[in-house]
């Protein structure tokens, strides 16, 4: 049910998140040469996450943070969970994906900073945890935050986690995407994917929108292929959104390669906080339901 309820808790916590809290995670991790799949960037980016996202969980006994190990090759995803209270079996997955590429040829030494492809989807996730701990949040369901390995090599973390909560019969009740979120390269703010994800949980991410960012344009658009890890939850038959940052012919220009910078993005992080908010209020009004 996509009862949008939650406004007293909501409102107030997006007036904390700020863009600069976003452009620094950004620089942190576009800092690694690169954070491929298979070189020590990458598996330096996983540990720096984990680390940062465990430093956010403070001491909370609730909060874990893991990293999740892929037997075939070495960058590890990280999985921040908040269990939940008196409806934790239903799960909400927010994901973006670690790792970058500068063509098929990325190695240890090429420079892939992925500023907005895809730190900028990472930075906007930490910053929603960073705010649900400072307000000592404590949601009904369990909300997984997820930033996978091996998205652009063919969606190969998310798929591995995606078949394993399949495996496991996981009720994930919805998951959304935040990959590429800080190049405004269109007329409209926000758009809303509409191929490989859920007609349904579309229109109630647009209803957020409408609620909580009114002044903010909605367009949608398509891929035409499985162009982020939200396909693979798609595939196993989970309720997927991808909010994105432009229209498909607008998207940033500069992915893979080594001039996906912050810098190229305008220095700032304006873009990924309206993704930032929309996302915090996902994860609030999602993870309110009771059993
Ligand atoms: N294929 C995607 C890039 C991508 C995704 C959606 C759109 I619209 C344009 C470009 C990718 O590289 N994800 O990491
Ligand atoms: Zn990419
Ligand atoms: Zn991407």
């Amino acid at each position: 049910s996509y009862v949008i309820d939650q406004q007293a808790l909501i409102t107030p916590m997006l007036s904390q998140m700020q863009a600069s809290n976003i452009g620094q995670t950004i620089l942190d991790l576009s800092a690694n040469t690169n954070r491929y799949y298979t070189t020590s960037g990458g598996t330096n980016a996983s540990n720096w996450l984990k680390n940062r996202w465990s430093s956010l969980a403070g001491g909370r006994s609730d909060i874990t943070v893991e990293q999740f190990t892929h037997a075939s090759w070495p960058q590890k995803s990280v999985i921040l969970t908040f269990k939940g209270t008196d409806n934790a079996a239903q799960v909400v997955v927010l994901g973006a994906h670690l790792d970058s590429i500068a063509g098929s040829g990325t190695g240890e030494t090429t420079r892939a900073p992925g500023a907005d492809d895809d730190a900028s989807g990472v930075a906007s996730l930490t910053e929603i945890i960073r705010t649900l701990t400072a307000n000592n949040f404590k949601p009904r369901r369990t909300i997984k935050f997820m930033a996978y390995a091996a998205e652009e090599v063919g969606l190969r973390g998310s798929a591995e986690i995606a078949r394993s909560f399949a495996a496991a019969n996981t009720n994930v009740v919805g998951v959304m995407q935040l990959d590429m979120t800080n190049y405004k390269g269109a007329a409209n703010d926000i758009y809303i994917f509409t191929d490989y994800t859920d007609a349904s949980q579309n229109t109630f991410v647009t209803n957020l929108i409408k609620t909580y960012l009114p002044t903010l344009k909605i367009g949608t658009d398509r891929c035409g292929y499985a162009c982020s890890d939200h396909a693979s939850w798609n595939a196993q038959g989970y309720y997927a959104t991808m909010p994105f940052e432009a229209s498909f012919s607008s998207s940033n220009p500069r992915i893979h390669t080594a001039n996906d910078t912050y810098a190229n993005t305008g220095s700032n992080a304006e873009h990924s906080l309206k993704f930032a908010r929309m996302a915090l209020a996902y994860a609030v009004e999602l993870g309110a339901d009771g059993p």
